[in-house]
């Protein structure tokens, strides 16, 4: 049966079908730094990803009202280590999104989008991005490398995502140093923090950084990733739809359970 995985893939082959691939000479790769990872290396609390997400397929509309530039500033005066900007048509995000959100802060920008070919990721670079995502269930473990060290090339750091044990072989087989941790069942939709807990001690085993992604309500969920040894956590439609956006922050502020390696 087709999942909307599938149907998120098949349409994004479909829309980057006239996407030309941007060379090294028209990417600027002097562009200011800003890394995630280094942040996590010195930090005693959980990361916060906080992500610009409008909507989604799971949930429909979200939030549509917000401006990037200052639900991105916000984030940063609450003290979010990076954010991430959902850049795909089923999020109603753009690149523009993107670009108005890294203009915007001073945090690393995470491109939230559906990587198959090498041609998107040279636009993400353009469009100001620090760090990508790929999903591991995506890519055989040759393209998963490939893709991998295509962004290393671009100076971009690299989330792979996860959310079963053969994904996580895969993500450690690449040598990835970020790996994330979807609670988020991508095929269903179902949400299980218990993914973290089981697959947390694993990912922390191989050496690399974890941050726990999506279903965070409480701070209690936050303590729960902490204790399966995250170093952070991705927040999306909590922080879009929040009353109290500035207490909610305060609330997902934790400790590191774990210590760092
Ligand atoms: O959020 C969805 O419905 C979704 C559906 C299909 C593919 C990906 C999807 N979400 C991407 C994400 O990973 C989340 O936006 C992110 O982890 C934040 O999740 P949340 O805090 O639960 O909004």
């Amino acid at each position: 049966m087709e999942t909307i995985l599938d149907k998120i893939i098949a349409k994004k082959r479909e829309d980057i079908r006239n996407m030309t691939e941007l060379t090294i000479n028209d990417l600027d790769l002097s562009r200011e730094k800003r890394s995630f990872i280094e942040k996590l290396r010195h930090t005693s609390e959980m990361a916060i990803i906080s992500e610009f997400k409008r909507a989604s397929p799971s949930k429909g509309i979200i939030n549509a009202n917000l401006n990037p530039a200052e639900q991105g500033a916000l984030y940063e005066s609450y003290g979010a280590s990076a954010i991430s900007v959902l850049t795909d048509v089923y999020f109603k995000g753009t690149f523009e999104d993107l670009k108005t959100v890294r203009e915007a802060v001073n945090l690393p920008i995470l491109c939230k989008d559906f990587m198959v070919e090498r041609k998107q990721i040279s636009h993400a670079k353009a469009a100001g991005a620090d760090l990508i995502l790929l999903i591991a269930a995506v890519h055989g473990k040759d393209a998963l490398k490939e893709l991998h060290e295509y962004a290393a090339e671009l100076g971009l750091e690299v989330l792979v995502e996860i959310h079963d044990d053969e994904e996580l072989e895969k993500a450690v087989s690449i040598g990835a140093e970020l790996i994330g941790i979807n609670n988020r069942n991508l095929k269903t939709f179902e949400v299980n923090l218990g993914t973290t807990e089981k697959l947390g001690p694993l990912v922390r085993q191989s050496g690399a950084f974890l941050i726990s992604e999506s279903g965070m309500k409480t701070r209690e969920d936050v303590v729960r990733a902490a204790k399966a040894g995250a170093n952070g956590i991705l927040v999306g439609e909590t922080f879009m739809s929040a009353d109290n956006l500035k207490q909610t922050f305060r609330d997902f502020k934790v400790p590191l359970t774990v210590p760092q390696r």
